[in-house]
């Protein structure tokens, strides 16, 4: 892939909080071209509150890895700065970097040890952990992600799912005031998800501020109080999610018999509602400013056949859609 122009907003829309001492992760401009030429992050001003659970989201490819490196100072940026706890990256890395836990692709496991073992030999790599607990901090983690019943496992029989457990259980290890997970739910089946999800709001709900990446939106979105979405290295969108998903233009669809779809069409148009699409037994149309309430009695006076009728805000997915004329979930 080459740079991608974006015909969307660039980076910055809507700065989340203003005040640095609010901010778990700011950057400011923040680019990375590799060697090869390629633009991977294209200059993007990320705002990360203290105490949100940050969705940063977009499709494969769009540059949300390299951020995360970038962010905890595995990959030096081309330009542009990054701020983590309000430390300048890579330079305050010795400082700030115990007080962040990371999940990044491929944490350094040893496959001949068992899960317990990896946690200890990484917990005893802390110079400020104590010893003598070692042994609980590493069983309270594994308990946390569900590993308890595989603790005493080689990791190399370890499945991705469990591979992917141990790295939030070593991310867990000490308490942080912030997590960076690339990708958490990689390799789950439904139920880890869940799981991962939940844990997330747990933390989120002791405090800790989370940065949560994925290429499934759907996945973490209803976790998030906040978002940030990339496409081709852009920061196309980032915000409060709620806010975010008020500003989308609510769609009213209405369920009539076949035989009645061409009237409540042609209703809908009268109102003045815009792009109305029919299918099978339903009509969509976006509402605008006219309350559902008349459209239904429109509809009843016309005398349609009123099965059903709802109005929907677009989810992120949608908006996402909107923004670049692209799915979701397209490699790149
Ligand atoms: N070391 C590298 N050298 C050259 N190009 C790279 C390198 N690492 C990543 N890229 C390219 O930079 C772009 C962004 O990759 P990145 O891994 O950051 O995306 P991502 O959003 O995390 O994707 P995924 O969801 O697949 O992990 C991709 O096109 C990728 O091929």
């Amino acid at each position: 892939m080459t740079e991608q122009p974006t015909g969307a907003a660039p980076s910055g829309a809507a700065p989340v909080a203003s005040d640095d001492a609010d901010l778990a992760i700011r950057t400011d401009g923040l680019t990375k071209r590799f060697r090869s030429g390629q633009v991977a992050v294209a200059g993007i001003d990320l705002r990360v509150p203290r105490g949100a659970v940050y969705g940063f989201i977009g499709p494969n490819g769009s540059g949300k890895t390299t951020t995360i490196r970038m962010l905890l100072g595995l990959v030096r940026p081309t330009s542009g700065r990054a701020h983590l706890l309000g430390g300048a990256m890579p330079e305050a890395g010795a400082d700030v970097l115990p007080r962040v836990g990371a999940l990044v692709e491929g944490p350094a496991f040893h496959p001949y040890l068992t899960g317990r073992a990896n946690l200890a030999r990484l917990d005893a790599s802390d110079a400020t952990a104590d010893p003598r607990t070692a042994r609980q901090r590493a069983d309270e983690a594994l308990e946390r992600v569900g590993l308890a019943a595989a603790a005493a496992k080689p990791y190399r029989q370890y499945s991705l799912g469990m591979k992917q457990r141990l790295g939030l259980a070593a991310a867990l290890l000490r308490p942080r005031e912030l997590l960076v997970l690339d990708e958490p739910t990689n390799g789950l089946d439904p139920q880890g998800t869940r799981e991962v999800r939940n844990l997330v709001r747990e933390l989120a709900d002791h405090g800790t501020t989370v940065l949560v990446s994925s290429h499934l939106l759907a996945e973490i979105e209803q976790v998030c109080s906040h978002v940030g979405i990339m496409s081709g290295g852009h920061l196309l969108l980032q915000g409060d999610r709620a806010e975010l998903t008020g500003r989308g233009l609510p769609r009213l669809s209405v369920q009539t018999s076949v035989d009645h779809v061409g009237a409540a069409a042609e209703v809908l148009t009268g109102m003045g509602l815009t792009d109305v699409q029919a299918a099978g037994h339903t009509v969509s149309a976006l509402l605008g400013a006219v309350p559902p309430e008349k459209v239904s009695a429109a509809l009843v006076h016309a005398g349609v056949d009123l099965l059903g009728l709802e109005v929907r805000r677009p989810n992120l997915e949608q908006i996402f859609v909107e923004l670049t004329g692209e799915g979701f979930d397209v490699a790149r």
